[in-house]
């Protein structure tokens, strides 16, 4: 079913560079969650602050009634299960086959038989589209076949949350199409809430329900997909439209003089919010929501030619 990971007030130094503070949001039961932010906003700090490997200053991360950044060892072990981890590199062992990586987690962590594990790992290695692979070491396969024998992996003990790292980094644009497919068609078939931490802008506009960005230190916006993809708040537009023109510069902040000598830019506008990528069974997943439904409920006019299908999948701005 998933469950919710509410986060109040999170805080995070380390020694005396803040990373980020009082982030607060909620990522739904169920839902694909994107959060986004220039290098070094601490999105995967925020992510090992979600599984507990990193402990916040302040603040709380509560799921099933416990507050990880608080719980004893003993509470974070038992909630941990109810993760799977999509690190960036797959992070496989590179001296086992596939098959052994995919049922490392059960070997450690459960008493299955062999015969279990067996029926486990080749459910979930199908489900990737890996079947026939299995005895492939992971330097012997493609970086796309590595990240989904790291999802197989994520997966086989049937998590509540799965996280991913940075699910795209190094695969092709196509490769990268795949993947988001398969995102979503898994999402729809486990039910599982999705944490993704991603730069690709083509992804975060047409897989997830919601989208949170980080910037400057804090949550600069948190909420639906057709939320963020029709605000006109500058550092949110500006990042999800791949623009120049904004607050944010190639290292940090533009300073006043940079942000003064663009004031009389004109923005370009707003491009069409595409279709959200769907199961490929075509049975819509239960925190789908109809197309411009956000839209309609705020009174927002969502940018001329959203929500049609030639806009699904292409780049900002095509
Ligand atoms: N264990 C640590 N000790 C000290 N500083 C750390 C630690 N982990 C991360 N940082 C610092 O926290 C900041 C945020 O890092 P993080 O990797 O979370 O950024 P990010 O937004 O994921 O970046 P990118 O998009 O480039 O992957 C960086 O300045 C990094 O050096």
């Amino acid at each position: 079913m998933g469950v919710e990971i509410k986060i109040d007030g999170l805080t995070k130094s380390f020694g005396k560079q803040l990373i980020w503070g009082d982030v607060t949001l909620t990522v739904p039961a169920g839902e694909i969650c994107v959060m986004l932010g220039p290098s070094g906003t601490g999105k995967s700090v925020l992510l090992k602050t979600l599984i507990g490997l990193i402990k916040p200053d302040r603040g709380s991360v509560v799921i099933e009634g416990t507050d990880i950044a608080s719980c004893s060892e003993k509470d974070l072990y038992e909630i941990r299960k109810l993760f799977g981890v999509l690190f960036q590199d797959g992070a496989m062992f590179g001296s086992m086959n596939l098959y052994d990586n995919v049922a490392f987690p059960l070997r450690e962590h459960t008493r299955k038989s062999e015969s279990e594990i067996r029926s486990i790992v080749m459910e979930k290695m199908d489900l990737v589209g890996l079947i026939g692979a299995e005895t492939k070491l992971p330097g012997e396969i493609s970086g796309g076949m590595r990240k989904r024998a790291g999802l197989a992996r994520a997966l086989v003990l049937d998590p509540e949350i799965v996280l991913f790292d940075e699910p795209d980094s190094g695969l092709d644009p196509v490769r990268t199409s795949f993947l988001n497919q398969l995102i979503v068609d898994l999402n729809a078939q486990i039910d599982a809430t999705f944490v993704i931490v991603t730069h690709d802008i083509n992804s975060c506009r047409t897989v997830p329900d919601n989208i949170g960005l980080l910037y400057h230190k804090h949550l600069a916006m948190f909420g639906p997909r057709e939320m963020l993809l029709s605000s006109e708040e500058p550092v949110v537009r500006q990042f999800l439209n791949a623009q120049r023109v904004g607050p944010i510069g190639m290292s940090e902040e533009k300073d006043a003089d940079e942000l003064a000598a663009e004031a009389d830019q004109e923005l370009p506008p707003l491009p069409p919010i595409p279709l959200q990528l769907e199961p490929s069974n075509g049975i819509p997943r239960r925190a789908q929501r109809p197309p411009g439904e956000w839209c309609r409920l705020n009174g927002v006019t969502p940018p001329p030619g959203s929500f049609q299908s030639a806009n699904a999948g292409l780049a900002p701005g095509a």
